[in-house]
């Protein structure tokens, strides 16, 4: 190859995406008139036209957001395929090009395929062995609208015509070695084959995608979600995709992959804040969490839920026109086991009410000489009677609930043949007034329990489904405690604890999902059957798709093999996936006695921000090791410091990891020393390896 083919097959490409950038021009122009056609339409005034300028604006405005979006590098692909396969273009050549999103001439040619058409499936599957009609696959690469490199691979030599060049040499290599920004970048135009398929995998049941680290598993679960959205925009939009990831730092990472994608649909949380009104970023010990965890908590929550308040009274005892009222408090507690068994303690407060009344009316009816309506009346405006409700049976929240745990004899009670001493000791060691991310599942299912105050029902206005009007965005609005999607993802589900997928769970009982997860990353360390069958629970009986994925794109082969050599020790039969880059630098394991610590994490951090233009994972054992690393380093913004548990899904261009030998455990271990693109160095004051 010339560099005189090159250029000339270049601006041969540039001819093409001009064409595409000038008509996507000439559809955002129409679109935004459009909008502007809508609001016009407000002045007529009647109530016919105000709906139709509403959904007008919206669609207008909606169509205007994605041809909005960021584009660069809008076109990327590009497919000969056999004459007679589809698309023929002047020159006889069925050519494809594909994008990230869809564009049509004014006489309907198609000039872009989206992506996720399936039009565009051969541009990600196809392989020399299996050619789907296609001849050259080419990569095209652009800074801004400018084509700047091309990259073909010939699929099929027979079927090329003489004259078919073939370009460049690995646009997926270059992908992977350039440097990281602070965000996920979309991986539309490398998808893999066996990543295409597990992206592709059908809307319904539940696609499972596991595969060791940096195989792609977040990257897939992304693009499906995209995918998802494209194959049925109504069912999935309309029902919403909700996408669990681990922690908030994690959630930052991933969440500007989606609208880069054209994707506004979807809800972005991390297990911390499932429940409205929580944010939680307090991580548990590994004990603590397989303890708040288990499916045991379960039934301790439950006898929490029915237990009488703090402030219960010793029974009831008032004064009523000269007569005393009085239960005891054996009668009164009989009441609540009645009243509250099997029920919701908030739902049934009335009722407690009630019976209460019918009690005292049962013990003094004889004596008194009025109707037991007046009776009721009179005491439900009675200050006494009004105080000893209030402390019998209070309207509870999940956060007073919980906090109840935190009283050891308390927690006696509640976790009596269910959890070990040790284990009460250390979860009500662990119930604080600021809640933890495992804290978050227990609330959700206090909420079940114990359930809300009946409110006289209002209705909610149109406008709340249908989306904001002429806003920014075409963000459709769920209610804070929305609970029905209609596709559920979840990432990093090896470490989704057994009460965690209860919480998920009650967010989608009618969705389909898509799991990925790497079992050999997994921090948990409690009952090893446990999160299978909550998960199990959690997404029923529908099927499941496997897929498995076995290119490590994220790690040199040198990083990797390190944290190989971790993994291997606890599991030596695991398959592991293959890296796919050699770089040729070697990881540093640095050793330093206590006292020259933050000297030396000082410098590495230093040495590797020269060395990498982009992100330095900065890696401590746990949250206080965290903070100690923190107050060594100063701020910058290409620099995070963060937990081994809390690196789980993260990527970096270079990682110091402090103290390995101080991670508790080998999993985690492995997490930490997988999070890398280029440069990986070890600070130790032990033998860790
Ligand atoms: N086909 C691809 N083309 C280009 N880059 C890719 C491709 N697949 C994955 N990558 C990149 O590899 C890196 C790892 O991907 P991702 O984070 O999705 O892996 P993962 O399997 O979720 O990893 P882990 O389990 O370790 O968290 C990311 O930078 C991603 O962009």
């Amino acid at each position: 190859m010339t560099d005189t083919t090159l250029h000339d097959e270049i601006a041969l490409e540039q001819k093409h995406v001009d064409r595409v950038y000038t008509r996507l021009a000439r559809l955002r122009a129409d679109a935004q008139q459009a909008e502007v056609d809508g609001y016009q339409l407000a002045k007529v005034g009647n109530f016919g036209s105000l709906v139709e300028r509403d959904a007008m604006v919206f669609h207008a405005a909606k169509r205007r957001h994605v041809f909005d979006a960021e584009h660069e590098g809008l076109v990327f692909g590009r497919l000969d395929m056999h004459p007679e396969t589809d698309l023929r273009d002047e020159e006889s050549v069925a050519r494809r090009y594909i994008g990230r999103l869809g564009v049509r001439a004014e006489d309907g040619e198609p000039l872009l395929i989206d992506w996720r058409a399936p039009a565009a499936a051969a541009f990600y599957r196809a392989t020399a062995a299996q050619p789907l009609g296609v001849i050259r696959r080419r990569m095209i690469t652009s800074f801004g609208e400018r084509v700047t490199s091309l990259d073909d691979d010939l699929l099929d030599p027979n079927a090329a015509a003489a004259d078919l060049r073939v370009v460049g040499d690995g646009a997926l290599m270059a992908a992977l070695s350039r440097a990281k920004g602070t965000g996920m970048r979309d991986i539309v135009a490398t998808i893999q084959h066996e990543q295409d398929l597990a992206i592709r995998s059908p809307a319904s049941g539940v696609t499972v995608v596991e595969g060791g680290p940096g195989t792609g598993k977040t990257a897939v679960a992304l693009h499906r979600a995209a995918y998802l959205l494209y194959t049925d925009r109504s069912r999935f939009a309309g029902g919403g995709v909700l996408i669990v990831g681990p922690s908030p730092v994690f959630v930052q990472y991933i969440e500007t992959v989606l609208p880069a994608l054209g994707e506004e649909s979807a809800t972005l949380r991390s297990l911390g804040q499932l429940v409205p009104g929580v944010n939680a970023t307090r991580e548990e010990t590994a004990q603590v969490r397989a303890v708040k965890g288990s499916l045991r908590m379960r039934k301790v929550l439950r006898r929490a839920a029915e237990d009488a308040p703090p402030s219960n009274p010793d029974g009831l005892r008032m004064r009523y026109r000269g007569e005393w009222l009085v239960l005891s408090r054996r009668q009164v507690e009989e009441i609540r086991r009645r009243v509250g068994r099997g029920a919701r303690r908030n739902e049934v407060r009335g009722k407690a009410f009630g019976e209460v009344l019918d009690a005292l009316w049962a013990s003094v009816k004889e004596r008194m000489h009025i109707e037991q309506s007046r009776f009721d009346d009179d005491l439900s405006d009675h200050e006494d009677f009004r105080a000893f409700l209030r402390n019998w049976w209070p309207l509870v929240t999940p956060q007073e609930v919980l906090s109840w745990l935190a009283d050891p004899r308390k927690l006696h009670r509640y976790a009596d043949g269910l959890l070990s001493n040790e284990e009460q000791r250390q979860l009500s060691r662990a119930v604080r007034a600021e809640p933890s991310i495992d804290d978050v599942p227990l609330l959700d299912e206090l909420a079940d329990l114990i359930g809300t105050q009946p409110k006289p029902k209002r209705k909610t206005r149109q406008a709340q489904t249908l989306g904001v009007m002429g806003g920014r965005r075409d963000r459709v609005q769920r209610e804070a405690d929305y609970r029905d999607y209609a596709h559920v993802v979840v990432d990093e589900s090896q470490d989704v604890t057994p009460m965690q997928w209860r919480m998920i769970g009650r967010r989608g009982h009618a969705a389909s999902w898509t799991i990925v997860g790497d079992p050999a990353q997994s921090a948990w360390i409690g009952d090893a059957q446990e999160p299978g069958r909550a998960r199990d629970e959690a997404i029923g009986r529908r099927t499941r798709h496997h897929h498995q994925l076995t290119t490590n794109y994220r790690n040199s082969a040198e990083i990797f093999e390190v944290a190989a050599e971790v993994i291997r020790k606890v599991s030596p039969d695991l398959p592991l996936p293959v890296a796919v880059r050699s770089t040729g630098i070697a990881p540093v394991h640095l050793r330093t006695g206590g006292d020259g610590l933050a000297q030396v994490v000082r410098e590495a951090v230093e040495k590797l921000l020269g060395e990498v233009e982009g992100t330095v994972g900065v890696i401590a054992p746990d949250a206080a090791f965290r903070d100690r690393v923190r107050s060594w380093l100063k701020a910058d913004d290409r620099v995070g410091v963060v937990t081994a548990l809390a690196a789980k899904g993260m990527e970096y261009d270079a990682v110091a990891l402090i103290e390995p030998g101080l991670v508790d455990s080998a999993r985690t271990l492995y997490v930490a020393l997988s999070r890398a693109t280029q440069r990986l160095t070890t600070v130790a004051t032990t033998d860790w390896r």
